[in-house]
Protein backbone atom coordinates (compact mmCIF):
# COMPACT_ATOMS: atom_id res chain seq x y z
CA UNK A 1 0.00 0.00 0.00
CA UNK A 2 2.73 2.46 0.95
CA UNK A 3 4.39 1.98 -2.60
CA UNK A 4 0.94 2.65 -4.34
CA UNK A 5 0.54 5.84 -2.43
CA UNK A 6 4.08 6.69 -3.12
CA UNK A 7 3.33 6.18 -6.58
CA UNK A 8 0.23 8.57 -6.61
CA UNK A 9 2.22 11.31 -5.23
CA UNK A 10 5.06 10.71 -7.45
CA UNK A 11 2.73 10.17 -10.80
CA UNK A 12 0.60 13.45 -9.71
CA UNK A 13 4.14 15.44 -9.86
CA UNK A 14 5.51 14.35 -12.33
CA UNK A 15 5.73 16.91 -15.64
CA UNK A 16 3.11 17.06 -17.93
CA UNK A 17 4.73 17.49 -21.11
CA UNK A 18 7.58 14.78 -19.93
CA UNK A 19 7.12 11.68 -18.02
CA UNK A 20 8.81 8.30 -16.59
CA UNK A 21 6.97 5.53 -15.12
CA UNK A 22 7.87 2.10 -14.01
CA UNK A 23 10.30 2.79 -10.74
CA UNK A 24 11.42 -1.05 -11.12
CA UNK A 25 10.98 -1.56 -14.26
CA UNK A 26 11.70 1.81 -16.27
CA UNK A 27 12.99 1.58 -19.15
CA UNK A 28 12.13 4.66 -21.31
CA UNK A 29 11.01 8.10 -20.93
CA UNK A 30 7.92 9.50 -23.44
CA UNK A 31 6.63 12.53 -24.26
CA UNK A 32 2.18 12.22 -22.31
CA UNK A 33 0.12 13.09 -24.89
CA UNK A 34 -2.91 15.25 -23.64
CA UNK A 35 -6.07 13.28 -23.48
CA UNK A 36 -7.80 12.71 -26.65
CA UNK A 37 -10.95 12.31 -28.30
CA UNK A 38 -12.46 8.74 -28.71
CA UNK A 39 -13.07 8.72 -32.26
CA UNK A 40 -9.26 9.03 -33.82
CA UNK A 41 -8.02 8.64 -37.37
CA UNK A 42 -4.68 6.71 -38.79
CA UNK A 43 -3.48 10.14 -40.13
CA UNK A 44 -3.74 11.72 -36.71
CA UNK A 45 -2.45 8.59 -34.70
CA UNK A 46 1.15 9.13 -37.06
CA UNK A 47 4.22 9.10 -34.30
CA UNK A 48 2.32 9.81 -31.17
CA UNK A 49 3.49 8.64 -28.06
CA UNK A 50 1.66 6.34 -25.59
CA UNK A 51 3.12 5.77 -21.84
CA UNK A 52 1.34 2.64 -21.78
CA UNK A 53 -0.14 0.03 -24.69
CA UNK A 54 -1.92 -2.69 -24.11
CA UNK A 55 -2.58 -5.28 -27.46
CA UNK A 56 -5.46 -7.33 -26.67
CA UNK A 57 -8.94 -6.61 -25.45
CA UNK A 58 -9.83 -9.08 -23.48
CA UNK A 59 -10.32 -11.05 -20.08
CA UNK A 60 -6.82 -9.73 -18.65
CA UNK A 61 -6.84 -6.28 -20.44
CA UNK A 62 -9.77 -5.38 -18.52
CA UNK A 63 -8.01 -6.19 -15.26
CA UNK A 64 -4.84 -4.65 -15.97
CA UNK A 65 -7.12 -1.64 -17.03
CA UNK A 66 -8.74 -1.92 -13.82
CA UNK A 67 -5.45 -2.11 -12.00
CA UNK A 68 -3.84 1.37 -13.66
CA UNK A 69 -7.13 2.93 -12.36
CA UNK A 70 -6.33 1.82 -9.01
CA UNK A 71 -3.06 3.13 -9.43
CA UNK A 72 -4.13 6.86 -10.77
CA UNK A 73 -2.10 5.97 -13.52
CA UNK A 74 -4.95 5.22 -16.83
CA UNK A 75 -6.34 8.70 -17.56
CA UNK A 76 -4.81 9.76 -20.78
CA UNK A 77 -1.66 7.39 -20.27
CA UNK A 78 -3.24 4.16 -21.22
CA UNK A 79 -4.46 3.13 -24.44
CA UNK A 80 -6.13 -0.33 -25.16
CA UNK A 81 -5.65 -2.10 -28.97
CA UNK A 82 -8.25 -4.35 -29.52
CA UNK A 83 -9.39 -6.92 -32.19
CA UNK A 84 -12.85 -7.28 -30.73
CA UNK A 85 -15.86 -4.59 -31.30
CA UNK A 86 -16.40 -4.87 -27.70
CA UNK A 87 -15.03 -3.62 -23.86
CA UNK A 88 -12.89 -6.41 -22.54
CA UNK A 89 -15.83 -8.76 -20.99
CA UNK A 90 -15.60 -12.31 -19.17
CA UNK A 91 -15.24 -14.38 -21.68
CA UNK A 92 -16.27 -17.40 -19.12
CA UNK A 93 -19.84 -17.05 -19.95
CA UNK A 94 -19.70 -17.59 -23.81
CA UNK A 95 -20.12 -21.33 -23.10
CA UNK A 96 -22.69 -20.78 -19.74
CA UNK A 97 -24.92 -17.97 -19.47
CA UNK A 98 -24.44 -16.75 -23.17
CA UNK A 99 -25.67 -20.19 -24.61
CA UNK A 100 -29.14 -20.39 -22.40
CA UNK A 101 -32.39 -20.92 -24.25
CA UNK A 102 -33.55 -17.58 -25.56
CA UNK A 103 -36.67 -17.84 -23.42
CA UNK A 104 -34.35 -18.56 -20.51
CA UNK A 105 -32.80 -14.83 -20.37
CA UNK A 106 -29.04 -15.80 -21.52
CA UNK A 107 -26.66 -13.42 -20.79
CA UNK A 108 -25.56 -10.48 -22.77
CA UNK A 109 -23.24 -7.15 -23.17
CA UNK A 110 -22.84 -5.16 -21.47
CA UNK A 111 -24.09 -7.84 -18.57
CA UNK A 112 -20.78 -9.23 -18.35
CA UNK A 113 -18.09 -7.12 -18.88
CA UNK A 114 -15.10 -7.22 -16.60
CA UNK A 115 -15.05 -7.03 -13.91
CA UNK A 116 -18.11 -8.99 -12.99
CA UNK A 117 -17.06 -11.67 -12.75
CA UNK A 118 -14.75 -11.39 -9.71
CA UNK A 119 -17.01 -8.94 -8.28
CA UNK A 120 -15.78 -5.39 -9.37
CA UNK A 121 -17.04 -2.46 -11.49
CA UNK A 122 -18.99 -3.47 -14.74
CA UNK A 123 -16.48 -1.86 -17.20
CA UNK A 124 -18.35 -0.84 -20.35
CA UNK A 125 -17.29 1.21 -23.00
CA UNK A 126 -18.23 4.49 -20.95
CA UNK A 127 -16.30 3.21 -17.82
CA UNK A 128 -13.50 3.13 -20.27
CA UNK A 129 -14.37 6.57 -21.40
CA UNK A 130 -14.36 8.33 -17.89
CA UNK A 131 -11.41 7.03 -16.76
CA UNK A 132 -9.20 8.72 -19.71
CA UNK A 133 -8.41 5.23 -21.09
CA UNK A 134 -8.49 5.40 -24.87
CA UNK A 135 -9.43 1.82 -26.37
CA UNK A 136 -9.22 1.10 -30.28
CA UNK A 137 -12.07 -1.82 -31.71
CA UNK A 138 -11.75 -3.81 -34.19
CA UNK A 139 -8.33 -2.76 -34.95
CA UNK A 140 -5.78 -5.68 -34.15
CA UNK A 141 -2.06 -4.86 -34.23
CA UNK A 142 0.12 -6.44 -37.15
CA UNK A 143 3.14 -5.37 -36.89
CA UNK A 144 5.72 -4.22 -34.16
CA UNK A 145 9.43 -2.80 -33.71
CA UNK A 146 10.61 -3.49 -30.78
CA UNK A 147 13.84 -1.04 -31.45
CA UNK A 148 11.46 2.19 -32.70
CA UNK A 149 9.25 0.78 -29.75
CA UNK A 150 5.72 1.39 -32.18
CA UNK A 151 3.42 -1.12 -32.97
CA UNK A 152 1.06 -0.90 -36.16
CA UNK A 153 -2.76 -1.51 -36.33
CA UNK A 154 -4.70 -3.08 -39.02
CA UNK A 155 -6.55 0.24 -40.58
CA UNK A 156 -2.53 1.61 -40.83
CA UNK A 157 -2.04 3.47 -37.05
CA UNK A 158 1.60 4.05 -35.79
CA UNK A 159 1.55 3.89 -32.39
CA UNK A 160 4.58 4.39 -30.25
CA UNK A 161 4.70 2.99 -26.66
CA UNK A 162 6.73 3.71 -23.51
CA UNK A 163 5.41 0.25 -22.40
CA UNK A 164 4.01 -2.63 -24.02
CA UNK A 165 1.31 -5.64 -22.34
CA UNK A 166 0.68 -8.25 -24.74
CA UNK A 167 -2.49 -10.07 -23.98
CA UNK A 168 -3.70 -11.07 -26.80
CA UNK A 169 -5.21 -14.44 -25.57
CA UNK A 170 -5.27 -17.79 -27.57
CA UNK A 171 -7.02 -18.67 -30.55
CA UNK A 172 -9.11 -21.49 -31.24
CA UNK A 173 -7.48 -25.02 -33.08
CA UNK A 174 -9.49 -25.36 -36.42
CA UNK A 175 -9.57 -28.22 -38.44
CA UNK A 176 -7.88 -27.57 -42.28
CA UNK A 177 -10.31 -26.31 -44.91
CA UNK A 178 -9.58 -29.75 -46.32
CA UNK A 179 -11.58 -31.48 -44.33
CA UNK A 180 -14.12 -29.20 -44.13
CA UNK A 181 -13.25 -27.46 -40.98
CA UNK A 182 -14.58 -23.64 -42.95
CA UNK A 183 -18.02 -25.27 -43.94
CA UNK A 184 -20.94 -23.42 -42.88
CA UNK A 185 -22.44 -24.97 -39.80
CA UNK A 186 -19.38 -25.62 -38.40
CA UNK A 187 -18.12 -23.56 -34.88
CA UNK A 188 -15.58 -22.84 -33.19
CA UNK A 189 -16.10 -20.69 -30.15
CA UNK A 190 -13.65 -18.23 -28.38
CA UNK A 191 -15.30 -14.79 -28.67
CA UNK A 192 -18.93 -13.10 -29.11
CA UNK A 193 -18.96 -12.62 -32.49
CA UNK A 194 -19.20 -16.66 -32.56
CA UNK A 195 -20.93 -17.05 -29.96
CA UNK A 196 -23.64 -14.83 -31.93
CA UNK A 197 -23.12 -17.22 -35.08
CA UNK A 198 -23.29 -20.30 -32.54
CA UNK A 199 -26.84 -19.16 -31.52
CA UNK A 200 -28.07 -18.25 -35.06
CA UNK A 201 -27.39 -21.77 -36.69
CA UNK A 202 -29.03 -23.49 -32.57
CA UNK A 203 -32.28 -21.95 -33.47
CA UNK A 204 -32.69 -24.24 -36.61
CA UNK A 205 -30.78 -26.81 -35.29
CA UNK A 206 -31.89 -30.22 -34.30
CA UNK A 207 -28.76 -32.30 -34.27
CA UNK A 208 -25.58 -31.21 -32.82
CA UNK A 209 -21.85 -32.83 -33.19
CA UNK A 210 -19.66 -31.54 -30.78
CA UNK A 211 -16.22 -32.41 -31.43
CA UNK A 212 -13.96 -32.58 -28.39
CA UNK A 213 -13.96 -33.51 -24.99
CA UNK A 214 -12.64 -30.73 -23.05
CA UNK A 215 -13.96 -27.80 -21.29
CA UNK A 216 -15.78 -26.92 -24.73
CA UNK A 217 -17.33 -29.75 -25.40
CA UNK A 218 -18.80 -30.41 -21.93
CA UNK A 219 -19.99 -26.84 -21.25
CA UNK A 220 -21.58 -26.47 -24.98
CA UNK A 221 -23.35 -30.21 -24.61
CA UNK A 222 -24.89 -29.37 -21.50
CA UNK A 223 -25.90 -26.33 -23.39
CA UNK A 224 -27.34 -27.47 -26.15
CA UNK A 225 -29.61 -30.33 -23.27
CA UNK A 226 -31.48 -27.01 -22.76
CA UNK A 227 -32.17 -26.47 -26.19
CA UNK A 228 -33.63 -30.07 -26.42
CA UNK A 229 -31.06 -30.71 -29.08
CA UNK A 230 -29.92 -34.42 -30.14
CA UNK A 231 -26.65 -33.85 -28.99
CA UNK A 232 -23.19 -35.96 -29.58
CA UNK A 233 -20.27 -35.72 -27.72
CA UNK A 234 -17.23 -36.74 -30.40
CA UNK A 235 -13.39 -37.17 -28.67
CA UNK A 236 -10.05 -39.47 -28.73
CA UNK A 237 -9.57 -40.37 -25.66
CA UNK A 238 -11.29 -42.68 -23.75
CA UNK A 239 -13.22 -40.84 -20.96
CA UNK A 240 -14.28 -36.51 -21.18
CA UNK A 241 -12.04 -34.07 -19.57
CA UNK A 242 -9.38 -36.47 -20.01
CA UNK A 243 -6.49 -33.93 -18.49
CA UNK A 244 -8.24 -33.48 -15.41
CA UNK A 245 -10.49 -35.61 -14.63
CA UNK A 246 -9.90 -39.59 -13.29
CA UNK A 247 -11.53 -42.45 -15.02
CA UNK A 248 -13.92 -42.32 -12.54
CA UNK A 249 -15.10 -38.83 -11.93
CA UNK A 250 -15.37 -38.77 -15.51
CA UNK A 251 -17.64 -42.02 -15.54
CA UNK A 252 -19.68 -39.61 -13.03
CA UNK A 253 -20.73 -36.71 -15.58
CA UNK A 254 -20.52 -39.03 -18.92
CA UNK A 255 -23.28 -40.72 -16.76
CA UNK A 256 -25.04 -37.39 -15.82
CA UNK A 257 -24.89 -36.31 -19.61
CA UNK A 258 -26.17 -39.50 -20.63
CA UNK A 259 -29.19 -39.37 -18.78
CA UNK A 260 -30.25 -35.90 -20.10
CA UNK A 261 -29.95 -37.56 -23.91
CA UNK A 262 -26.13 -36.57 -24.86
CA UNK A 263 -24.66 -39.28 -27.05
CA UNK A 264 -20.93 -39.89 -26.52
CA UNK A 265 -18.88 -41.20 -28.82
CA UNK A 266 -15.38 -41.61 -27.29
CA UNK A 267 -12.04 -42.77 -28.80
CA UNK A 268 -12.91 -41.15 -32.00
CA UNK A 269 -10.72 -39.39 -34.04
CA UNK A 270 -12.13 -37.33 -36.99
CA UNK A 271 -11.42 -38.40 -40.92
CA UNK A 272 -13.68 -35.47 -42.48
CA UNK A 273 -16.77 -33.12 -41.95
CA UNK A 274 -19.10 -33.20 -45.25
CA UNK A 275 -21.28 -30.57 -46.59
CA UNK A 276 -25.30 -31.60 -47.75
CA UNK A 277 -26.71 -30.47 -50.95
CA UNK A 278 -26.99 -27.28 -49.65
CA UNK A 279 -23.44 -26.55 -49.00
CA UNK A 280 -23.75 -26.47 -44.99
CA UNK A 281 -22.27 -29.25 -42.68
CA UNK A 282 -24.52 -32.37 -42.63
CA UNK A 283 -22.05 -34.97 -41.69
CA UNK A 284 -19.28 -36.03 -39.60
CA UNK A 285 -17.44 -38.78 -40.84
CA UNK A 286 -15.03 -41.07 -38.29
CA UNK A 287 -11.67 -42.61 -38.76
CA UNK A 288 -13.21 -45.92 -37.70
CA UNK A 289 -15.88 -45.51 -40.90
CA UNK A 290 -18.61 -44.30 -38.36
CA UNK A 291 -20.81 -41.18 -39.80
CA UNK A 292 -22.64 -38.74 -37.04
CA UNK A 293 -25.59 -36.99 -38.70
CA UNK A 294 -24.96 -33.19 -37.49
CA UNK A 295 -26.30 -29.97 -39.06
CA UNK A 296 -24.56 -27.96 -36.34
CA UNK A 297 -20.98 -28.68 -35.23
CA UNK A 298 -18.96 -26.97 -32.40
CA UNK A 299 -15.44 -27.85 -32.54
CA UNK A 300 -13.46 -27.67 -29.35
CA UNK A 301 -10.13 -29.21 -29.88
CA UNK A 302 -8.32 -26.72 -27.90
CA UNK A 303 -6.75 -23.56 -28.28
CA UNK A 304 -3.12 -21.99 -29.18
CA UNK A 305 -1.49 -18.87 -27.88
CA UNK A 306 -1.66 -16.23 -30.05
CA UNK A 307 1.77 -14.89 -30.52
CA UNK A 308 1.84 -13.04 -34.04
CA UNK A 309 3.60 -10.43 -34.46
CA UNK A 310 5.47 -10.78 -31.01
CA UNK A 311 7.19 -14.01 -31.64
CA UNK A 312 10.65 -11.53 -31.32
CA UNK A 313 10.59 -11.03 -28.03
CA UNK A 314 11.07 -14.57 -27.27
CA UNK A 315 8.71 -17.73 -27.44
CA UNK A 316 9.06 -20.54 -25.08
CA UNK A 317 9.04 -23.86 -27.15
CA UNK A 318 7.58 -26.42 -24.21
CA UNK A 319 4.56 -24.73 -23.57
CA UNK A 320 4.49 -22.45 -26.36
CA UNK A 321 3.13 -18.57 -25.33
CA UNK A 322 5.63 -15.38 -24.75
CA UNK A 323 8.15 -16.71 -22.73
CA UNK A 324 7.89 -13.94 -19.14
CA UNK A 325 9.80 -14.04 -15.79
CA UNK A 326 8.12 -14.13 -12.41
CA UNK A 327 7.13 -10.66 -12.94
CA UNK A 328 5.90 -11.04 -16.70
CA UNK A 329 8.85 -9.37 -18.45
CA UNK A 330 9.80 -10.58 -21.99
CA UNK A 331 13.36 -10.77 -22.54
CA UNK A 332 12.84 -7.09 -23.98
CA UNK A 333 12.77 -4.52 -21.74
CA UNK A 334 9.28 -2.39 -21.65
CA UNK A 335 7.80 -5.55 -22.74
CA UNK A 336 5.47 -7.58 -20.66
CA UNK A 337 3.12 -10.72 -21.78
CA UNK A 338 0.45 -11.89 -19.20
CA UNK A 339 -3.03 -13.97 -19.62
CA UNK A 340 -3.26 -16.59 -21.87
CA UNK A 341 -0.50 -15.86 -24.22
CA UNK A 342 2.20 -16.36 -20.90
CA UNK A 343 4.35 -18.25 -20.67
CA UNK A 344 5.60 -17.98 -16.48
CA UNK A 345 7.15 -19.82 -13.96
CA UNK A 346 4.81 -21.82 -11.75
CA UNK A 347 6.90 -21.43 -8.57
CA UNK A 348 4.71 -23.69 -6.66
CA UNK A 349 5.94 -26.16 -9.08
CA UNK A 350 9.24 -25.01 -9.88
CA UNK A 351 7.94 -25.81 -13.81
CA UNK A 352 7.19 -23.12 -16.63
CA UNK A 353 3.14 -23.67 -17.19
CA UNK A 354 1.13 -21.47 -19.62
CA UNK A 355 -2.51 -21.45 -17.63
CA UNK A 356 -5.66 -20.87 -19.99
CA UNK A 357 -8.16 -20.30 -17.48
CA UNK A 358 -9.60 -16.72 -16.32
CA UNK A 359 -8.51 -16.57 -12.85
CA UNK A 360 -4.60 -16.36 -14.10
CA UNK A 361 -6.02 -14.26 -16.72
CA UNK A 362 -7.19 -11.95 -13.95
CA UNK A 363 -4.32 -12.29 -11.37
CA UNK A 364 -1.45 -11.98 -14.15
CA UNK A 365 -3.00 -8.86 -14.66
CA UNK A 366 -3.02 -7.17 -11.58
CA UNK A 367 0.36 -8.77 -11.02
CA UNK A 368 1.96 -7.46 -13.61
CA UNK A 369 0.50 -3.66 -13.74
CA UNK A 370 1.24 -3.11 -9.91
CA UNK A 371 4.74 -4.72 -10.81
CA UNK A 372 5.07 -2.28 -13.59
CA UNK A 373 3.43 1.07 -11.74
CA UNK A 374 5.08 0.37 -8.13
CA UNK A 375 8.16 -0.64 -6.13
CA UNK A 376 6.27 -3.79 -6.21
CA UNK A 377 8.71 -7.04 -6.80
CA UNK A 378 7.12 -10.35 -5.48
CA UNK A 379 7.25 -13.26 -7.70
CA UNK A 380 3.94 -14.32 -9.05
CA UNK A 381 3.32 -17.16 -6.52
CA UNK A 382 0.18 -18.85 -8.67
CA UNK A 383 -1.84 -21.47 -7.91
CA UNK A 384 -3.60 -23.25 -10.33
CA UNK A 385 -7.58 -23.19 -9.77
CA UNK A 386 -10.02 -24.34 -12.93
CA UNK A 387 -13.84 -24.81 -12.49
CA UNK A 388 -16.54 -25.05 -14.63
CA UNK A 389 -20.76 -24.86 -14.36
CA UNK A 390 -23.03 -26.70 -16.67
CA UNK A 391 -26.99 -26.82 -16.77
CA UNK A 392 -27.42 -23.82 -14.86
CA UNK A 393 -30.36 -23.07 -17.40
CA UNK A 394 -34.04 -22.29 -15.10
CA UNK A 395 -35.69 -25.43 -15.48
CA UNK A 396 -32.55 -27.88 -15.31
CA UNK A 397 -32.92 -31.14 -13.15
CA UNK A 398 -29.33 -31.17 -11.93
CA UNK A 399 -27.05 -28.14 -11.33
CA UNK A 400 -23.04 -29.01 -11.79
CA UNK A 401 -20.21 -26.88 -10.33
CA UNK A 402 -16.78 -28.31 -9.92
CA UNK A 403 -13.62 -26.29 -9.01
CA UNK A 404 -10.40 -27.60 -8.88
CA UNK A 405 -7.35 -26.35 -7.21
CA UNK A 406 -3.74 -27.44 -7.11
CA UNK A 407 -1.74 -30.33 -8.94
CA UNK A 408 -3.38 -33.76 -10.74
CA UNK A 409 -0.58 -35.88 -9.64
CA UNK A 410 -0.59 -38.48 -7.54
CA UNK A 411 -3.04 -41.56 -5.78
CA UNK A 412 -5.97 -40.49 -6.01
CA UNK A 413 -8.76 -40.84 -3.14
CA UNK A 414 -12.46 -39.88 -3.94
CA UNK A 415 -15.53 -39.68 -1.82
CA UNK A 416 -19.03 -39.00 -1.85
CA UNK A 417 -22.16 -40.21 -3.80
CA UNK A 418 -22.02 -37.99 -6.99
CA UNK A 419 -26.02 -37.15 -6.44
CA UNK A 420 -25.15 -35.44 -3.89
CA UNK A 421 -21.68 -34.69 -4.55
CA UNK A 422 -17.89 -35.85 -4.26
CA UNK A 423 -14.64 -35.25 -3.52
CA UNK A 424 -11.29 -36.68 -5.20
CA UNK A 425 -8.10 -35.53 -3.13
CA UNK A 426 -4.89 -36.16 -5.14
CA UNK A 427 -1.70 -37.34 -2.66
CA UNK A 428 1.82 -38.10 -3.41
CA UNK A 429 3.98 -40.66 -2.67
CA UNK A 430 4.97 -38.54 0.60
CA UNK A 431 1.19 -38.43 1.65
CA UNK A 432 1.46 -34.80 0.49
CA UNK A 433 -1.79 -33.51 -0.26
CA UNK A 434 -1.66 -31.85 -4.35
CA UNK A 435 -4.60 -31.44 -5.83
CA UNK A 436 -8.44 -31.59 -4.58
CA UNK A 437 -11.82 -31.48 -6.55
CA UNK A 438 -14.99 -30.89 -5.70
CA UNK A 439 -18.71 -31.11 -7.03
CA UNK A 440 -21.66 -29.38 -5.79
CA UNK A 441 -19.81 -27.75 -2.77
CA UNK A 442 -21.07 -25.17 -0.55
CA UNK A 443 -19.06 -21.90 -0.53
CA UNK A 444 -17.60 -22.50 2.83
CA UNK A 445 -16.11 -26.00 1.36
CA UNK A 446 -14.95 -24.36 -1.67
CA UNK A 447 -12.52 -21.98 0.47
CA UNK A 448 -11.45 -24.71 1.87
CA UNK A 449 -9.42 -25.99 -1.12
CA UNK A 450 -7.10 -23.54 -2.35
CA UNK A 451 -5.61 -23.79 1.67
CA UNK A 452 -5.62 -27.10 1.03
CA UNK A 453 -3.38 -27.26 -2.02
CA UNK A 454 -1.29 -24.16 -1.16
CA UNK A 455 -0.29 -25.68 2.08
CA UNK A 456 -0.07 -29.44 0.64
CA UNK A 457 -0.50 -30.80 4.38
CA UNK A 458 0.45 -34.43 4.88
CA UNK A 459 -2.60 -36.59 5.14
CA UNK A 460 -3.56 -40.04 6.62
CA UNK A 461 -4.70 -41.90 3.34
CA UNK A 462 -6.31 -44.49 5.56
CA UNK A 463 -8.40 -42.42 8.00
CA UNK A 464 -9.42 -40.63 4.77
CA UNK A 465 -10.59 -43.69 2.69
CA UNK A 466 -12.63 -44.98 5.61
CA UNK A 467 -15.10 -41.98 5.29
CA UNK A 468 -17.91 -41.93 3.35
CA UNK A 469 -19.29 -38.26 3.36
CA UNK A 470 -17.78 -35.21 1.62
CA UNK A 471 -17.62 -33.28 4.56
CA UNK A 472 -16.18 -36.07 6.70
CA UNK A 473 -13.42 -36.06 4.33
CA UNK A 474 -12.69 -32.13 4.20
CA UNK A 475 -12.58 -32.25 7.79
CA UNK A 476 -10.10 -35.05 7.97
CA UNK A 477 -8.07 -32.78 5.15
CA UNK A 478 -8.43 -29.49 7.26
CA UNK A 479 -7.55 -31.21 10.41
CA UNK A 480 -3.92 -31.53 8.64
CA UNK A 481 -3.24 -28.27 7.92
C1 LIG B 1 -15.77 -19.98 -24.63
C2 LIG B 1 -14.79 -19.90 -23.50
C3 LIG B 1 -15.22 -20.17 -22.20
C4 LIG B 1 -14.30 -20.13 -21.16
N1 LIG B 1 -14.73 -20.43 -19.89
C5 LIG B 1 -13.85 -20.40 -18.86
C6 LIG B 1 -14.28 -20.72 -17.54
O1 LIG B 1 -15.43 -21.05 -17.29
N2 LIG B 1 -13.37 -20.66 -16.55
C7 LIG B 1 -12.07 -20.33 -16.78
O2 LIG B 1 -11.27 -20.30 -15.85
N3 LIG B 1 -11.64 -19.99 -18.02
C8 LIG B 1 -12.50 -20.03 -19.06
N4 LIG B 1 -12.08 -19.74 -20.32
C9 LIG B 1 -10.70 -19.29 -20.51
C10 LIG B 1 -10.59 -17.80 -20.23
O3 LIG B 1 -11.64 -17.12 -20.84
C11 LIG B 1 -9.24 -17.30 -20.75
O4 LIG B 1 -8.24 -17.93 -19.98
C12 LIG B 1 -9.13 -15.79 -20.63
O5 LIG B 1 -10.08 -15.17 -21.44
C13 LIG B 1 -7.73 -15.36 -21.02
O6 LIG B 1 -7.64 -13.97 -21.01
P1 LIG B 1 -6.66 -13.20 -22.02
O7 LIG B 1 -6.92 -11.76 -21.85
O8 LIG B 1 -5.32 -13.76 -21.89
O9 LIG B 1 -7.20 -13.65 -23.45
P2 LIG B 1 -8.58 -13.29 -24.13
O10 LIG B 1 -9.64 -13.08 -23.12
O11 LIG B 1 -8.80 -14.31 -25.18
O12 LIG B 1 -8.31 -11.88 -24.82
C14 LIG B 1 -7.40 -11.72 -25.86
C15 LIG B 1 -7.89 -10.60 -26.72
O13 LIG B 1 -6.86 -10.18 -27.58
C16 LIG B 1 -7.40 -9.97 -28.87
N5 LIG B 1 -6.29 -10.05 -29.81
C17 LIG B 1 -5.61 -11.13 -30.26
N6 LIG B 1 -4.64 -10.77 -31.11
C18 LIG B 1 -4.68 -9.43 -31.20
C19 LIG B 1 -3.93 -8.46 -31.91
N7 LIG B 1 -2.91 -8.80 -32.70
N8 LIG B 1 -4.26 -7.17 -31.77
C20 LIG B 1 -5.27 -6.79 -30.96
N9 LIG B 1 -6.02 -7.66 -30.26
C21 LIG B 1 -5.72 -8.96 -30.38
C22 LIG B 1 -8.44 -11.04 -28.99
O14 LIG B 1 -9.36 -10.76 -30.00
C23 LIG B 1 -9.06 -10.97 -27.60
O15 LIG B 1 -10.04 -9.99 -27.53
C24 LIG B 1 -12.96 -19.78 -21.40
C25 LIG B 1 -12.54 -19.51 -22.70
C26 LIG B 1 -13.44 -19.58 -23.74
C27 LIG B 1 -12.98 -19.31 -25.15
N1 LIG C 1 -14.32 -23.80 -17.65
C1 LIG C 1 -13.20 -23.46 -18.29
O1 LIG C 1 -12.15 -23.24 -17.70
C2 LIG C 1 -13.22 -23.30 -19.77
C3 LIG C 1 -14.41 -23.38 -20.49
C4 LIG C 1 -14.38 -23.25 -21.87
C5 LIG C 1 -13.19 -23.00 -22.50
N2 LIG C 1 -12.05 -22.91 -21.79
C6 LIG C 1 -10.78 -22.63 -22.48
O2 LIG C 1 -11.01 -22.51 -23.86
C7 LIG C 1 -9.95 -23.11 -24.58
C8 LIG C 1 -10.47 -24.16 -25.53
O3 LIG C 1 -11.14 -25.18 -24.81
P1 LIG C 1 -11.28 -26.63 -25.43
O4 LIG C 1 -12.36 -27.33 -24.70
O5 LIG C 1 -11.33 -26.50 -26.89
O6 LIG C 1 -9.85 -27.29 -25.08
P2 LIG C 1 -9.47 -28.56 -24.17
O7 LIG C 1 -8.01 -28.70 -24.25
O8 LIG C 1 -10.13 -28.45 -22.81
O9 LIG C 1 -10.14 -29.81 -24.86
C9 LIG C 1 -9.77 -30.23 -26.14
C10 LIG C 1 -10.43 -31.55 -26.47
O10 LIG C 1 -10.35 -31.78 -27.86
C11 LIG C 1 -9.72 -33.02 -28.10
N3 LIG C 1 -8.96 -32.93 -29.35
C12 LIG C 1 -7.76 -32.34 -29.53
N4 LIG C 1 -7.40 -32.43 -30.82
C13 LIG C 1 -8.38 -33.09 -31.45
C14 LIG C 1 -8.59 -33.48 -32.80
N5 LIG C 1 -7.70 -33.21 -33.75
N6 LIG C 1 -9.72 -34.13 -33.10
C15 LIG C 1 -10.65 -34.38 -32.15
N7 LIG C 1 -10.52 -34.03 -30.86
C16 LIG C 1 -9.39 -33.40 -30.53
C17 LIG C 1 -8.86 -33.24 -26.88
O11 LIG C 1 -8.45 -34.53 -26.80
C18 LIG C 1 -9.82 -32.77 -25.80
O12 LIG C 1 -10.81 -33.74 -25.55
C19 LIG C 1 -8.98 -23.64 -23.57
O13 LIG C 1 -8.03 -22.65 -23.38
C20 LIG C 1 -9.82 -23.79 -22.34
O14 LIG C 1 -9.06 -23.68 -21.15
C21 LIG C 1 -12.04 -23.05 -20.44
O1 LIG D 1 -15.82 -16.00 -14.24
C1 LIG D 1 -16.89 -15.89 -14.79
O2 LIG D 1 -17.41 -14.72 -15.27
C2 LIG D 1 -18.63 -15.05 -15.92
C3 LIG D 1 -19.82 -14.39 -15.30
O3 LIG D 1 -19.73 -14.51 -13.90
C4 LIG D 1 -19.89 -12.96 -15.69
O4 LIG D 1 -21.21 -12.52 -15.49
C5 LIG D 1 -18.77 -16.47 -15.74
O5 LIG D 1 -19.79 -17.15 -16.21
C6 LIG D 1 -17.75 -16.94 -15.06
O6 LIG D 1 -17.57 -18.20 -14.74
Amino acid sequence: MASVSLRRIMASSISSSYCQFGLKNRVVGVPRVPRRSFVVSASNFANENREFVIVGGGNAAGYAARTFVEHGMADGRLCIVSKEAFAPYERPALTKGYLFPLDKKPARLPGFHTCVGAGGDRQDPEWYQKHGIEVLYKDPVVSFDSNAQTVVTSSGKTIKYGSLIISTGAVSSRFPEKIGGDLPGVHYIRDVADADSLISSLQNAKKVAIIGGGYIGMEVAAAATGWNLDTTIIFPEDHIMSRLFTPSIAHRYEELYQSKGVKMMKGSLIEKLEAGTDGRVARVLLKNGTVVEADTVIVGIGAKPAVSPFGAVGLNSAVGGIQVDSLFRTSVPGIFAIGDVAAFPLKIYNRMTRVEHVDHARKSAQHCVKTLLTAHTEPYDYLPYFYSRVFEYEGSTRKVWWQFYGDNVGETVEIGNFDLKIATFWIDSDSRLKGVFLESGTSEEFALLPQLARSQPIVDKAKLKSVSTVEDALEIARSSL
